[in-house]
């Protein structure tokens, strides 16, 4: 939407800028600590409610399922109200699905939670990358996407870290999903005050055209190139495997290795935490250096054996890890390496996966692009927890059978064979005739 006299109204201040990115990555925060605020109570799950691990994976399909489907019509309700109120809308959603959870009896309600956490975080990242890109288009974008990923991922680490600071709520399974409620409520918090930025704006600054949201056009997925599809593919089995690791991560810590709840916490943390310094610096440096189906190819093959080293290794000794503020706790070694392997993964990927859509993809369809890749993303997160679930049940994993938890492992490990398939695929695509610049763009080259 264009302001009239917009010509005459000066571009925002950098301070404004950078106030409006605070408060909209505060949003983000809730709605990453909210997802992964089920993940340290998965053994309670167990416990107290006597769920299986089907239906574990079945609570985080139930929101890749809710997210599919709103994934459809998200696009067009942000083009349609603005992000500026689907900012806020979808968080007040986060924190009703959030409530929901937490006051659940049973199976079903506690799956209606999550599919509504479904139809309001994944909308709400998608009209905070909007945001983003009107605020920032022309500015310092990348490093404001990079910024408001880490906020986010700490999002993930606290949810991690409640097993420490929060250790008391953990007597029951609702207590620290109530705790979650609180941080979202926050985080709607975060998004009015956004929300009274941007009204305040307007008539003082000029914002530029909207920018083009993740709005899905079906027509465009015959029109996307091979390296295109690569990278979705690629996009598809990373984060099926990445994801669907991390919500049984702190469980399977503790079942398999014997952690306590603090100590897995702790690890499982890192993943995000190593994400949250690597993925800005990844970024910069791949934007010097060009190579990028290459280092997604790396990125690839570092992670391929990490699921079976955890399993079949040696733990080797116990190492205590600090994190200031928040507590300690001892982990194996062999544990502990694999995790920041991991995380160096995990941030590495992601880096240079969704900026190189953009080299990929004409301007007028990143939008659609970067919509229907998170559309194929949720289709493969949908399908991978079921499995793992399934499988964990049926080889009867648990403290008395850590051997039960290698299957899953193995399926992640076959899922990873495939995103390396895919990069190679990618990289060879990318060094032939019909290279798309991801080898050899650079900020010092004139593309
Ligand atoms: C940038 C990317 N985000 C996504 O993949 C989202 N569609 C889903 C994030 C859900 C986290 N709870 C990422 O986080 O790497």
């Amino acid at each position: 939407m264009s302001i009239p006299g917009a010509g005459a109204l000066p571009r925002p201040t950098p301070a404004y800028r950078w106030l409006v990115l605070v408060f909209a990555s505060l949003a983000m925060f809730g709605n990453y600590y909210v997802y992964d605020a089920l993940n340290p109570v998965v053994d309670l799950l167990r416990e107290q409610q006597g769920f299986s691990y089907r239906q574990i994976g079945m609570l985080s399909s139930a929101y890749n399922l809710a997210a599919l489907l709103v994934l459809l019509v998200g696009g067009y309700v942000i083009d349609r109200f603005g992000a500026r109120r689907a900012i806020v809308a979808f968080a007040a959603v986060c924190v009703l699905a959030a409530a929901v959870s937490a006051a659940a009896s049973s199976f079903p309600t506690l799956a209606a939670g999550r599919f509504l956490l479904g139809m309001g975080a994944e909308p709400l990242i998608v009209a905070v990358t909007a945001v983003l890109a009107k605020w920032f288009k022309g500015k310092e974008l990348s490093f404001a996407f990079g910024l408001n990923l880490s906020i986010s991922r700490l999002g993930s680490a606290s949810a991690d870290w409640s097993t420490s600071f929060a250790a008391p709520l953990y007597s029951n399974w609702q207590d620290p999903l109530w705790l979650s409620t609180g941080v979202m409520a926050a985080g709607l918090g975060a998004a009015l005050l956004y929300w009274m930025l941007e009204r305040r704006a307007e008539g003082r600054f000029y914002l530029g055209e909207a920018a083009a949201t993740d709005r899905l056009d079906l027509r465009s997925l015959y029109r996307f190139s091979a390296s295109y599809w690569y990278i979705v593919a690629l996009c598809v089995v990373f984060y099926s495997t990445v994801f669907p690791f991390r919500s049984f991560a702190i469980d399977y810590f503790q079942q398999a290795h014997g952690l306590e709840r603090e100590a897995a916490g702790i690890l499982s943390s890192l993943l995000p935490v190593a994400a949250i310094f690597a993925t800005p610096l990844f970024g910069l440096w791949v934007d010097r250096v060009g190579r990028r189906s290459l280092f997604m190819a790396i990125g690839s093959l570092v992670m391929l054996p990490l699921f079976l080293a955890v399993t079949y290794l040696p733990p080797g000794p116990d190492v205590m890890v600090t994190i200031p503020l928040v507590g300690s706790g001892e982990v194996p070694l062999t544990l502990l390496c694999v995790i920041l392997l991991l995380g160096g993964v995990f941030s590495l990927i992601p880096a240079v996966m969704w900026p190189s859509v953009a080299y990929i993809v004409d301007d007028r369809r990143l939008g659609s692009a970067y919509a229907l890749m998170t559309l194929c993303q949720q289709l493969g997160w949908i399908a991978v927890p079921l499995v793992v679930g399934a499988l964990n049940d049926r080889y009867l994993a648990g403290p008395e059978n850590p051997a039960g938890y290698a299957p899953g492992m193995w399926f992640y490990t076959a899922l990873s064979s495939l995103g390396l398939f895919f990069a190679w695929r990618l990289w060879r695509a990318e060094r032939g005739q019909g290279g798309h610049g991801l080898e050899t763009i650079t900020v010092g080259s004139n593309r």
